[in-house]
């Protein structure tokens, strides 16, 4: 099980432009990290490249289990998810589908999408297809996932920007869960966090 990432000098490289360099960052077990920094700083880079989805154009991003070093790919493959802004949902499946497919896709089991819908407040949605449902619900189908199939590293991008008040306090209550299980959290956010979290600000 994923324990730990640490990030090391960091540089990443858009396009044209450096977007920062020399960035240090770890996660431990438990730990929540929030990045902050104004528009187009680098935060959705930053949990992209920790995902494996682009390559830092200097630094180290290693990752430790109980028993010490894993491999990248290893650590990736089953240690995290990332939930970003696009929701990453085929909008013609029903909410049901889709979440089903996904937590098979990632390890999981009906039961645990079924579980892990309830817990979102979908149960009433998951007939509807994914274009049909608001932003917020889409959302929340999304964040299903990481319920569905249990990984230690959280990685989200302004997780909670269409959610609602009290959705907003129903998902922070699943964050703290999964922080108290020993689990990660690693979240680019415009707005505080609603848990205990330390905060990076990206390209400052
Ligand atoms: N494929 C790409 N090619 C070139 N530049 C890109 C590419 N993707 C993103 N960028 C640029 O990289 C910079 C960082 O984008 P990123 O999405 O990581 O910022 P962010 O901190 O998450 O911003 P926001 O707060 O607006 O979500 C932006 O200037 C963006 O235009």
């Amino acid at each position: 099980m994923l324990r730990t990432i640490r990030i090391k000098d960091l540089s990443l490289v858009r396009g044209e432009r450096r977007l920062f360099s020399g960035l240090d960052l770890q996660v431990s077990a438990g730990q929540a990290v929030a990045l902050t920094g104004r528009n187009g700083a680098g935060k959705t880079s930053l949990l992209r490249a920790v995902a494996g989805l682009l390559r830092p154009s200097e630094g180290i991003i290693s990752f430790d289990g109980e028993a010490g070093p894993l491999e990248a790919e290893v650590a990736r493959s089953d240690g995290l998810h990332l939930v970003g802004h696009h929701d990453g949902l085929k909008s013609t499946r029903s909410a049901w589908e889709e979440l089903l497919f996904q937590a098979r896709w990632t390890g999981g089991s009906e039961a645990s999408a079924r579980d892990a819908a309830t817990r979102l407040d979908l149960d009433r949605l998951l007939e509807l297809e994914v274009r049909r449902l608001s932003a917020g619900q889409r959302r929340r189908v999304a964040l299903a996932r990481l319920l569905a199939s249990p990984r230690s590293l959280w990685l989200l991008d302004e997780p909670m920007a269409p959610l609602d008040a009290g959705h907003r306090e129903g998902f922070g209550a699943l964050m703290a869960e999964h922080l108290r299980g020993g689990g990660m959290v690693l979240a680019a956010v415009h707005d505080p966090l609603p848990v205990p979290c330390d905060v990076v600000e990206v390209g400052g």
